[in-house]
């Protein structure tokens, strides 16, 4: 097809494709991927052209805990594992100031990455001068990724980049946690951004489906000048997962958008090496429809469906009431919390009407 079908404004341009079929398909695995589904894994995406690919555990380095989850094998052995394999492909690992510290930095540098991503709160920049300043000192691909990006406004979103850019970040994400916004919305302020940045500056986006939006947001993005896009092969994410890595190739090809990813090689890693290894179906079920329509953060899905079983007050309602508080990552507690607070008031509604 090679473009020609749909001649669009964006052919020629050439955009790096970001897989997060490793770290953010950590969630819905609970982070239990073995080292061979990984090392497969990677070794088709490597083969099929995907020129970057982040590994740790789905709350990034560092991210083995009660309140998050542990996983089957540690970041170390996953980057250790995954590293010596790639071809061509470079390795990212995601890191959140609090739960990722500056030795966990320091690991994955010298076990060979590449590209690392500090993650804050979109309204929490300042929280990632000292990683994004040690990253850039030992000469990283540095990256500042602001989540829950739909909870601020384009001004805001705007001084939160600089304040990355000023640490030393070499390319800035707006992140769609949510899966919350729209195409318009995404176009805007990623059009705000790049405006404000430094020409030399990257912009990235990281999109999540859960209101189907992920190709549409990503093309959005790419409109507004973003170069640096995320998907997980077969969507493999928090909530109904990320951007479908192996439609956007295939649309970006369609508009002559150049990703350098081998349209039907992908679609076989995600078709062969990772539908067979989902616990459940990545979709947009009511629960992960929900995440999006409420703007509620990706992972909080499984924790929601693990609390409707304990309380027996519905993910649905447990995620809106969620996102009515305004809940965070990093908040993943209060989902009991809240469960617990529903369950009574249930109990009480019910006493009531007796
Ligand atoms: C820690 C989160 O999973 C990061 C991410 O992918 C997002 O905010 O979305
Ligand atoms: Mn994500």
């Amino acid at each position: 097809m090679n473009g020609q079908t749909n001649a669009s404004a964006l052919k020629g341009r050439k955009i790096t494709v970001h897989d997060m079929t490793l770290r953010d398909g950590m969630h819905p695995k609970r982070h239990l991927m073995t080292l061979e589904q990984m090392t497969t894994i990677a070794k088709g995406l490597d083969a099929s052209g995907v020129p970057l690919i982040e590994v740790t555990h789905g709350d990034g380095l560092g991210g083995s805990s009660v309140n998050y989850g542990f996983p089957a094998h540690t970041d170390e052995e996953y980057l250790g594992a995954v590293i010596p394999l790639m071809k061509q492909a470079k390795v990212s690992a995601l890191l959140l100031p609090g739960i990722g510290t500056v030795d966990h930095l320091k690991m994955a540098r010298d076990l060979g990455v590449h590209t690392i991503r500090v993650a804050t709160h979109c309204t929490e920049a300042d929280v990632s001068e000292q990683h994004i300043s040690m990253a850039r000192k030992m000469d990283m691909d540095t990256v500042g990724f602001l989540m829950m990006s739909h909870m601020h406004t384009p001004e805001g979103l705007v001084a939160q980049a600089k304040l990355m850019e000023s640490y030393g970040a070499n390319c800035i994400y707006i992140t769609d946690s949510a899966g919350h916004m729209l195409p318009g919305d995404t176009k805007d302020k990623l059009s705000r951004v790049r405006q404000a940045l430094r020409p030399e500056t990257e912009l990235g986006f990281h999109g999540h489906h859960n209101l189907a939006m992920g190709v549409a947001n990503s093309i959005a993005a790419i409109e507004a000048g973003a170069n640096r896009i995320d998907a997980a092969a077969a969507g493999l994410g928090a909530g109904a997962g990320n951007t479908p890595m192996e439609i956007l190739v295939a649309v970006c090809d369609l508009m002559g958008i150049e990703t350098g990813v081998d349209v039907f090689a992908i679609q076989d890693v995600a078709e062969d090496l990772v539908v067979p290894i989902m616990d459940f179906p990545i979709r947009c079920d009511r629960d992960a429809l929900t995440l999006g329509y409420a703007g509620v953060y990706g992972s909080f899905l499984l924790f929601a469906k693990r609390a409707e079983k304990k309380y027996g007050v519905p993910a649905r309602e447990i995620l809106v009431e969620m996102g009515r508080r305004g809940m965070v990552g990093g908040q993943e507690d209060m989902i009991e919390d809240t469960a617990l607070t529903l369950a009574k008031a249930r109990e009480n509604a019910a006493r009531k009407a007796a």
